[in-house]
């Protein structure tokens, strides 16, 4: 039983990987691909907003309600507590393909950049946020984040650790790299259609409600220590958005 949980966990993570790579080419619009932002079935435009507002909802609801404390303590009553993250991060992969496969572009142009130097340097930022992405989740601690650490940890007969704080690198100047870098990757693009604008809009809001969440969830684990950090440090860039701890 221990290794076949260890088979799924590497399953989930082949597959969240390839996901991960397919939203970057969806995301950027690289040429080849079936399905991108701006590439794929069109019909009237409101049919289109309702879709792809239900889309990014769908992917919202799952990842926020699924990262919730109260939903995993009731959760792992069915799941088995190895394997409860590898089947969020299965849940999430197969949020992600329900959009692709469903997404609706949608024509027009919010700006088109057509200067060269200007296109080189939005592609730098779109690559630099797929970057921060990744480098975030190995400074957190990526194999768990994905959930290989834990079946890994159970088949060798070891207890998972507490969480631990960590503010590494990038940590050290923004609270969320991580959403930073999701940022960039999301809004850099030298032709924004009202497609990727609705996509962009829809995915900050989503991670503005999450960073909310996580944060209670910080406070709830570190206490003042994370709050102590949070007025120390801005949320996603240097020195904004920092938050006074509430006086006792
Ligand atoms: C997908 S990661 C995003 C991390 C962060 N919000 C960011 O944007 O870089 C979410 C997980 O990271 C954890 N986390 C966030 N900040 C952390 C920190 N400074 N130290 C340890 N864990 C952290 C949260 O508890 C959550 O399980």
């Amino acid at each position: 039983m221990r290794a076949l949980f260890l088979t799924f966990s590497a399953i989930a993570y082949a597959i969240f990987f390839a996901t991960f790579l397919y939203l970057i080419g969806f995301v950027g619009n690289l040429a080849g691909l079936p399905l991108t932002v701006d590439k794929g079935p069109v019909g009237s435009v409101g049919m289109a907003v309702i879709t792809d507002v239900a889309l990014i909802a769908l992917f919202g609801v799952q990842h926020s309600v699924m990262a919730r404390q109260g939903f995993k303590k009731a959760w792992t009553r069915t799941v088995p507590k190895p394997i409860e993250r590898s089947v969020y991060v299965l849940m999430a992969s197969a949020a992600l393909i329900i959009l692709f496969s469903f997404w609706r572009p949608i024509d027009g142009v919010v700006w088109d950049v057509a200067n060269p130097l200007g296109q080189t340097i939005i592609w730098a930022l779109f690559l630099a946020g797929w970057g921060i992405v990744l480098l975030s989740t190995f400074l957190i601690n990526h194999f768990e984040l994905f959930g290989l650490q834990q079946a890994w940890l159970h088949l060798t007969g070891r207890e998972a650790a507490a969480p631990v704080f960590r503010q590494p690198l990038l940590y050290k100047w923004v609270r969320h790299p991580l959403y930073l870098g999701f940022f960039l990757a999301f809004w850099a693009t030298p032709h924004m259609s009202y497609g990727h604008l609705l996509l962009s809009i829809g995915m900050s809001i989503y991670m503005l409600i999450a960073i909310s969440y996580e944060e209670k969830d910080l406070i709830s684990y570190f206490g003042r220590e994370y709050e102590e950090y949070r007025s120390r440090v801005g949320m996603l860039l240097p020195g904004i958005g920092r938050r006074a701890p509430p006086s006792s």
